[in-house]
């Protein structure tokens, strides 16, 4: 239904996408990638906010990039910053926001809002302004927003960064349940919101697409690969020399390596029966598989 075709993008001297191309089927898919790796622009571009430098992009048949109008009506957005609003009511917002994506009709356009009220959970609040809603509650505000008009093309960047753990599940539930008839893509640094929801993602790296599978696929390609061991601070440093090291993390007053590894290094390290996704992105990231 979605059909990214050898898309390039460039900044100057930055190449925030290198030929990206992606085939996306109703459902939920995850884009992971680090700060600057270009999700927000391969975003702003499936938004028709922003045309690619070369490629294509088809929604239902349609080239998108030649012809903006006519898949805005069917495409929902919830972008990074996200954040600023006047001091309006959350219903009137949506109103306003309704009416500039078309929906003339008024009975239509309040019973649609009524009902994405519900769905967000904000039907209590809905009189309030939108200026004074936590960041949950203006997430969760932002999605309705994006809803606006049943699109079947919904793209949310970074949605859950700096919301509590509460927060983060009530979103991400509320996503799984829309994404049962749309291409719903959710771009984020957050691995575990990827490997919770997910059924098909892609890792994103230096404006490349580097990986893109199921998350049990991906993690599959580097099982029976990844050691870890309890070090001192200060033997990080030579460990990437020698291994390929995929993380680090600070355990109580030690720091735990993960590395890839074909072979069983011995050295102190113990096997991980069973990867996480986190390690897979960084083998995939590094371009270790
Ligand atoms: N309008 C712009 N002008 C100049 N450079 C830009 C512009 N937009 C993006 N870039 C650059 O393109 C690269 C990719 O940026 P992009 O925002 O797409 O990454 P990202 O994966 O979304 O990262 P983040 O998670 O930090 O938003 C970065 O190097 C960024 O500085």
């Amino acid at each position: 239904m979605l059909s990214i075709n050898n898309i390039s993008k460039s900044f100057g001297d930055v190449h925030a996408l290198k030929n990206v191309s992606l085939d996306l089927k109703p459902g939920l898919f995850g884009l992971l990638g680090p700060n600057g790796a270009g999700k927000s622009t391969l975003m702003r571009t499936l938004a028709t906010l922003q045309a690619p430098d070369s490629g294509t992009v088809t929604f239902e048949g349609q080239d998108i990039v030649k012809n903006p109008d006519a898949v805005r009506s069917r495409l929902g957005y919830l972008p990074q910053d996200f954040g600023v609003y006047p001091r309006m009511s959350a219903v009137a917002l949506l109103n306003h926001i309704a009416v500039l994506k078309g929906i003339t009709n008024k009975k239509e356009r309040e019973a649609q809002i009524r009902s994405l009220l519900i769905n967000v959970n904000l039907l209590k609040h809905k009189t309030a302004s939108v200026a004074t809603y936590s960041g949950g509650m203006r997430q969760r505000f932002g999605v309705a927003q994006a809803m606006l008009g049943n699109p079947k093309l919904l793209i949310v960047d970074e949605p859950t960064a700096g919301l509590d753990p509460f927060e983060r599940q009530r979103f991400l539930d509320l996503l799984f349940e829309a994404s049962e008839d749309k291409i719903i893509i959710l771009s984020t640094h957050i691995v575990e919101d990827v490997r919770d929801l997910c059924p098909d993602m892609a890792i994103m790296g230096d404006g490349e697409i580097v990986a893109r599978g199921a998350p049990e696929d991906l993690i599959n390609k580097i099982r029976g690969k990844v050691y870890r061991k309890k070090v001192d601070k200060d033997q990080v440093e030579a460990m990437k020399e020698h291994y390929n090291v995929l993380s680090t993390r600070i355990l109580m007053g030690g720091q735990i390596v993960s590395i890839l590894s074909d072979t069983n290094p011995a050295d102190g390290f113990q096997e991980v029966a069973d990867p996480a996704l986190e390690d897979a992105y960084f083998a995939h990231l590094y371009k270790l598989v």
